[in-house]
């Protein structure tokens, strides 16, 4: 965080930097997951950030379309050479990964870097699907930035039917190419982050033929353009999908492809193989291998997820520390609107919600480190339970995150309307993580399969994996006893995620004896289905959450310890007081408690209150990478904001062109 001298700090944060009742830096580890690992993130900042290079000196959104791209591609040039000599130095591959690069990333960016999808899915589908003599051959050019990379899955006419798409690869064994082709205007790629103006190769996911057999979308590594004069080569058509709500530098693109031939050594071939007489051989033991980027990106979008919340969350805090609006009580000076409850309402959940996804994202990491230690012994057993895990945490913690960024919006009035709060483009950013690497509803549907299954292994009495081991206890479908407990509340969250599901189950269950096939039977029990999943993944989310809180302040400070369990319980009963139908169908709660639970939580906000700057302190941001007129560390919101309003170009003369053009002709009835 750039602190500047305490002198320079808005008396109002000042005051509530002194009512911190904690050690901020004990938050911060817990955080970022140790010590070590804030010592590592830190470093990685202030190397990369002591680089002035990166320095707009016209704001990002007051360049026009061409010029945003242009410099984000400057300031991508110098960002990876910091990261190639630089940041790998400090801690190997594994700085690709590490939370302290993804933070210098965005004090570079405010909207999205064309090399992004780089780093963040053509890198992680070599090592995934390359095989090591493949990976010899191309992660080190990639590194080297010496290619550049997308990845082209989506279609103009498909994008959550994966074997649906229509490009295909038919391997010709007389050249031992592969031929690629898009038959028809909906088999376009389309989307892929850097591929417009950027990317000179292409992961390409297509339908593989050979010896006349389709064999399913295998992934292809494609140059698509010429090394020296960036020109794309003949039979590839190329070029940007338009303007967007946001990731308006990320370049996103559209690929044809015309009989365009590919070496046979250019399919991806860990998983599966076609061998020069084109025979087809398979590798993998689990069909769903070659969707394995897909999973390592959900998996790491609900820290992203976690991050980009901690981001809008100190934004918004900061601000109602410093704003003051209204006189609730008469002669009396003007309250921070932060001493509001009904603002407090609006953003401790936000803190909470950083936590809970942060603390769950660690989690989730680990379990999918151990996943793939298993499936390098070649076992594939945990992969089922890792695919529906990624996938509602990845929809879940998204779309919260979008929804309270919005939030965090709204809490700060006007001027978190203002593109220099940076809530505006935080929005649009995080907004389409919701839709990305699997829609929302799809995604739910694809855990709510696992769920079904799970609860019919529960009826029969099986053995449960971890995640849904609670539905063996709820098998016995009476209403949970209620109690506002931490462990009372999950066990309530699980009742009632374990009801949704039986629910589902049976009316499955009963259209199909009626009749009903079963495909039919699932699609109308879709809208419950939906449902099932969040619960289950919101019940997942509180126990892991209060898990991790207890096991990580263990060793912590009494005084952490107490904040990290408010927020936590804050978390627990914010979720009952927005599910209270659920609960009053799935437990015994009655009115008297939900009264007592609605008293709890406004006791929880006044228990935060006086912690509030100090908590979003504690995600440490510098204010390099939250790029804030509303939440620098200094609190000089008014200064910054009429600092960045005389860096609008419509300020650089003080008549308009137009003026003279239109407004005075119009005056004089010369128009
Ligand atoms: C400058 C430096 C910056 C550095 C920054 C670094 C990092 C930043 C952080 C992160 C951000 C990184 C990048 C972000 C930016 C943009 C990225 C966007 C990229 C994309 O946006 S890229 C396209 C993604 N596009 C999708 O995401 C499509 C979604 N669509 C699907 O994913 C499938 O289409 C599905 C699953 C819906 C249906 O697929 P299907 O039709 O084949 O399968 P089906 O439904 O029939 O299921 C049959 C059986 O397969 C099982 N199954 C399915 N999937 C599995 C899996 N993955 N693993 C294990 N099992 C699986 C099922 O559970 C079932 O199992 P069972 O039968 O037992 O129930
Ligand atoms: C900013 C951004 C960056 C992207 N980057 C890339 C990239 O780099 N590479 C890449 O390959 N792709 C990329 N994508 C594409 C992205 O992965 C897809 O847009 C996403 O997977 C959703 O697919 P779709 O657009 O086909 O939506 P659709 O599937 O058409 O969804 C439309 C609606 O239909 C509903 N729906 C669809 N199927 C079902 C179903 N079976 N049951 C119930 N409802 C359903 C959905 O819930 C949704 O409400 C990007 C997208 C965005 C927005």
């Amino acid at each position: 965080m750039t602190k500047g001298t305490q002198a320079d700090v808005n008396p109002d944060l000042k005051k509530e930097r002194l009512k911190c009742n904690f050690n901020i830096q004990e938050v911060t580890f817990i955080i970022d997951g140790g010590k070590d690992k804030t010592l590592q993130r830190k470093k990685i900042e202030d190397v990369a950030l002591n680089i002035a290079a990166s320095i707009d000196e016209v704001p990002e959104e007051c360049l026009n379309l061409k010029e945003r791209y242009d410099n984000a591609v400057r300031k991508s040039c110098v960002y990876s050479n910091i990261v190639k000599n630089e940041l790998l130095e400090i801690t190997g591959l594994e700085a690709l990964g590490s939370p302290g690069l993804r933070r210098t990333a965005d004090a570079f960016f405010k909207d999205v870097s064309p090399f992004m999808l780089h780093l963040g899915m053509f890198v992680p589908t070599i090592i995934g699907q390359c095989t090591p003599e493949q990976q010899a051959h191309w992660l080190p050019k990639a590194l080297e930035m010496q290619i550049i990379g997308a990845y082209a899955q989506t279609e103009l006419g498909h994008g959550t039917f994966i074997r649906g798409l229509e490009t295909t690869a038919t391997y010709d064994p007389a050249t031992e190419e592969f031929v690629l082709h898009s038959p028809t205007l909906t088999s376009t790629k389309w989307w892929a982050g850097g591929l417009g103006n950027t990317a000179n190769h292409c992961i390409v996911v297509a339908q593989l033929y050979t010896k006349g057999q389709c064999h399913g979308t295998h992934p292809f590594i494609v140059p698509i353009r010429d090394l020296d004069t960036h020109e794309p080569f003949p039979g590839v058509k190329v070029g940007d999908v338009g303007i967007r709500m946001g990731f308006n530098t990320a370049d996103n693109g559209f690929l044809r492809f015309n009989q365009y031939r590919i070496p046979r050594e250019n399919m991806m071939m860990k998983n599966a193989k076609v061998m020069k007489d084109g025979t087809y051989v398979k590798v993998a033991r689990h069909e769903k291998l070659t969707y394995g980027t897909m999973v390592f990106v959900r998996v790491t979008l609900v820290m992203e997820a976690a991050f980009n919340l901690a981001k809008a969350a100190t934004i918004a805090v900061r601000y109602s520390a410093v704003r003051r609006q209204s006189q609730p009580k008469p002669g009396e000076p003007e309250p921070q609107i932060l001493d509001y409850p009904t603002q407090q309402h609006k953003l401790f959940i936000c803190i909470a919600t950083a936590h809970a996804l942060q603390l769950t994202g660690l989690w989730l990491w680990r379990t999918f480190e151990a996943v793939l230690a298993d499936m390098r012994k070649g076992d594939t057993d945990s992969l089922p339970e890792l695919h529906a895990l990624s996938s509602c945490l990845k929809a879940v913690s998204t779309s919260d995150s979008a929804a309270l960024i919005e939030q965090c919006r709204f809490a700060c009035g006007g001027h978190g309307y203002m593109l220099s709060s940076n809530l505006p483009l935080l929005y649009s950013f995080v907004t389409a993580t919701r839709t990305y690497e699997g829609d929302y509803t799809v995604l739910l549907l694809q855990t709510a399969r696992f769920l079904v299954k799970a609860w019919e292994q529960a009826e029969s009495g099986k053995v449960l994996t971890p995640t849904v081991a609670y539905l063996a206890c709820a098998a016995a479908k009476e209403k949970v006893v209620w109690s506002d407990s931490v462990d009372g509340m999950i066990r309530s969250f699980q009742a009632v995620a374990a009801g949704k599901i039986a629910a589902c189950a049976e009316n499955i269950k009963r259209l199909t004896k009626t009749g009903t096939s079963l495909e039919d039977a699932w699609q109308l029990s879709t809208v419950r289905l939906v449902a099932a999943s969040e619960a289950h993944c919101r019940a997942m989310i509180c126990q892991a959450y209060w898990h991790e809180v207890t096991r990580l302040t263990a060793s912590c400070s009494a005084s952490v310890k107490i904040v990290m369990e408010q927020l936590a319980t804050l978390y627990l009963v914010y979720w009952a007081l927005e599910t209270t139908g659920d609960l009053l169908r799935y437990s015994t709660i009655c009115e008297s408690e939900l009264n007592k639970l609605q008293l709890k939580y406004e006791e929880l906000l006044a228990l935060i209150r006086p912690n509030a700057v100090g908590l979003v302190d504690a995600f440490d941001f510098r204010d390099e990478i939250l790029h804030s007129t509303l939440g620098a560390y200094d609190g000089r919101v008014y200064e910054r904001l009429m600092e960045e309003a005389l860096k609008s170009p419509l300020n650089e003369t003080s008549v308009q062109s137009s003026f003279h053009k239109y407004i005075r002709p119009l005056a004089k009835g010369k128009l």
